[in-house]
């Protein structure tokens, strides 16, 4: 149906400076874009309970900057109507979707008119989406509550990652949806800004600033247990000044990135200490029971499995039991978090390899 607008126009579109001109991700929305008004669906009249119409039913926030990506249409299609509803599409768009996640990996982008309906953001959510995909069927998002919630106490969600830095956030927050946020994680990062850049990687200023991170939000995880990740919300708040580097843009990718690389190739020390400095950082910033904060533990506890499997000696001074009872609480923690938000996704998934780990690892 598409082809006669589109593909004939194709090859000349892509090759062409407005085209190569565009960031990545406004290359990807010029091509969807041109893709939903060339379906003849788009342009029907339809009644009230149609898709179409509830989705053109939305509030629409145009970018700041006016950009509308330019369309791959052949000639006697790309007409002013054209244009106008492609605008108007585009405004829609990038104020209701949703970032559809199964087992919280991104695979696509959706629409869910009631949702978008309800659901205000917040950087200090108490509720979180995810989404239940079942082979034949329509992908359902459901909404699941991070905590009780008073009467009369707007239910929030996030419309991105809080772990994200403060201008960031911001920035999104502005050009997708045209609001400035107000939460408390907000105002605390503003009141900080600009956050000092922290001490090289690998110097022992950091490793000094990380001990402290460590136990500031999860207790002397030296000490038997382990995993006592406070239930506090909004850690943040009492964050230590000489902590603040840690909230600089350079430092939470590094992290990841490093425990994610220890975490599969070793060595194993080295993760567990980055795995639990990275779960420290997201204690202070995540409301209790996040589920990235489960998801994070649970990799925590397998990457001490690996270490029970390959090289006990690789964490100094711990013994195989002791190993054993620190997976075991991690594990615990990260079952907590993740049945709060119950089984999600396609098949499988996290709450699948808690069962099997938890068998690995009975005493
Ligand atoms: C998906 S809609 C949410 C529902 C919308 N409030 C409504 O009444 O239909 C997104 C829009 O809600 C508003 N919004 C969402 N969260 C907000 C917040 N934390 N502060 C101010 N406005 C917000 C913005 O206008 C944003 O473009």
């Amino acid at each position: 149906m598409h082809h006669k607008k589109i593909c004939k126009h194709y090859n000349a579109f892509v090759v062409s400076w407005k085209y190569q001109a565009l960031t990545t991700h406004d290359k990807v929305d010029a091509l969807l874009l041109s893709q939903l008004v060339a379906d003849p669906d788009i342009w029907r009249t339809s009644p009230s309970s149609d898709p179409v119409s509830s989705f053109l039913d939305l509030i629409k926030v145009p970018r700041p900057d006016g950009f509308v990506p330019p369309l791959c249409l052949s000639k006697g299609v790309h007409t002013t109507d054209t244009v106008a509803l492609a605008e108007d599409l585009y405004a829609r768009f990038s104020n209701n979707n949703f970032v559809l996640h199964s087992h919280l990996d991104s695979y696509a982008h959706g629409v869910f008119p009631l949702a978008s309906r309800y659901f205000n953001h917040s950087c200090v959510p108490n509720a979180v989406c995810k989404y239940v995909i079942t082979p034949l069927e329509l992908v359902r998002m459901e909404v699941v509550v991070l905590r009780d919630i008073n009467e009369r106490e707007e239910v929030t969600i996030p419309y991105l990652d809080p772990a994200l830095p403060f201008q960031t956030r911001q920035d999104a927050l502005r050009v997708n949806y045209g609001f400035e946020c107000a939460c408390s994680l907000c105002a605390f990062g503003r009141r900080v800004e600009p956050v000092p850049k922290p001490p090289t990687q690998g110097s022992a200023e950091l490793r000094a600033l990380e001990d402290v991170l460590r136990s500031f939000s999860l207790g002397d995880v030296s000490q038997g247990q382990g995993m006592r990740v406070p239930a506090a919300p909004g850690a943040f708040e009492r964050l230590p000044k000489e902590l603040h580097c840690v909230l600089h843009e350079s430092y939470l990718p590094f992290l990841s990135e490093a425990f994610s690389k220890a975490s599969h190739e070793g060595p194993y020390g080295d993760a567990v200490e980055r795995g639990l400095t990275l779960l420290a950082f997201y204690a202070m910033i995540y409301p209790p029971s996040y589920p990235q904060i489960g998801m994070h533990t649970l990799e925590l506890a397998k990457t001490l499995w690996n270490v029970i499997c390959t090289d006990v000696g690789a964490v100094t001074g711990a013994d195989e039991g002791q190993l054993k009872g620190h997976a075991r609480a991690a594990l615990n923690f990260a079952a907590v978090g993740l049945r709060n938000f119950g089984p999600e996704g396609d098949l499988g998934g996290p709450l699948e390899e808690v069962r099997v780990l938890a068998g690995l690892l009975q005493p």
